[in-house]
């Protein structure tokens, strides 16, 4: 059974912390810059790939520290993702995020994670995050692939006019609930 709950983040409001600076460490930038190019994110790591820098140059809220990491780390961080090559480290900073209740993602080990991270599909104000609980991220991959591919780029049109209805309908909670049902049964 799958019992992930899935919640849209407002990344820029939270302190997040990526410990490792390898491949793994700049997809997980990639991905955190790629939807909230204003997050606020520090990476530690002792080796810092290149390409991490020259990401973190056009993002003026990213922070990179080139050490090795320490609990003293966490403070202030609301989120955390690890990914370095060390087994050890990367437990030892589950370890040390559950007993400061911050939530943990541990690139290597699915069981020590609080949270998944997931393909995005992007059309315009429409996300759809996509999970596998697991299983394959590279099926997830494919599958945003075929969203991708098969979402028309008029989506965002009908969500601003669904935008604009919606501001002015007049009347309670169910009366404009009832309209907008109405408005958008053809979608089905
Ligand atoms: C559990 C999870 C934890 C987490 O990382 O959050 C996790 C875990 C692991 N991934 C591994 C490998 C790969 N991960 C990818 C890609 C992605 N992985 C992502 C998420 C997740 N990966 C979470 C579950 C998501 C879900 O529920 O489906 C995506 C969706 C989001 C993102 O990372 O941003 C992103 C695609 C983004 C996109 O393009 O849309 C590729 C393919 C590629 O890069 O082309 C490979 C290589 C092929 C393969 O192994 O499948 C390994 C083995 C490491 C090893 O063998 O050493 C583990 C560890 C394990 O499974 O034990
Ligand atoms: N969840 C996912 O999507 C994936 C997870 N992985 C796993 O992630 C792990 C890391 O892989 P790569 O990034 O390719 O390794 P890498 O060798 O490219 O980079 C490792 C990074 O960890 C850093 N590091 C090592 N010890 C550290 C410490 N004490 N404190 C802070 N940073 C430290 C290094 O300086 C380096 O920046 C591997 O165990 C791999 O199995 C790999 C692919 C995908």
């Amino acid at each position: 059974m799958n019992t992930l709950f899935p919640i849209f983040v407002k990344a820029e409001k939270l302190r997040i912390l990526i410990v490792g600076g390898g491949y793994v460490g700049l997809e997980k930038l990639t991905a955190v810059l790629a939807n909230s190019p204003q997050a606020h994110v520090t990476l530690v790591a002792p080796e810092i790939r290149s390409e991490i820098p020259e990401l973190a140059q056009q993002h003026p809220n990213v922070t990179l520290v080139q050490k090795l990491y320490h609990p003293d780390f966490l403070e202030g961080f609301d989120l955390v993702i690890v990914g370095t090559n060390d087994k050890a480290v990367n437990r030892q900073v589950q370890v040390d995020c559950k007993a400061r209740h911050i939530l943990v993602n541990v690139a290597d080990t699915p069981d020590l994670c609080d949270f998944y991270l997931s393909s995005v599909v992007k059309k315009g104000d429409l996300k759809i995050a996509i999970s596998t609980n697991g299983k394959s991220p590279t099926f997830a991959k494919r599958f945003r692939e075929v969203l991708e591919e098969i979402l028309p780029d008029s989506l965002q049109e009908t969500l601003d006019n669904l935008t604009a209805i919606r501001n002015q309908l007049k009347g309670d909670f169910v009366q404009k609930m009832e309209k907008l049902n109405e408005i958008t049964k053809v979608l089905r």
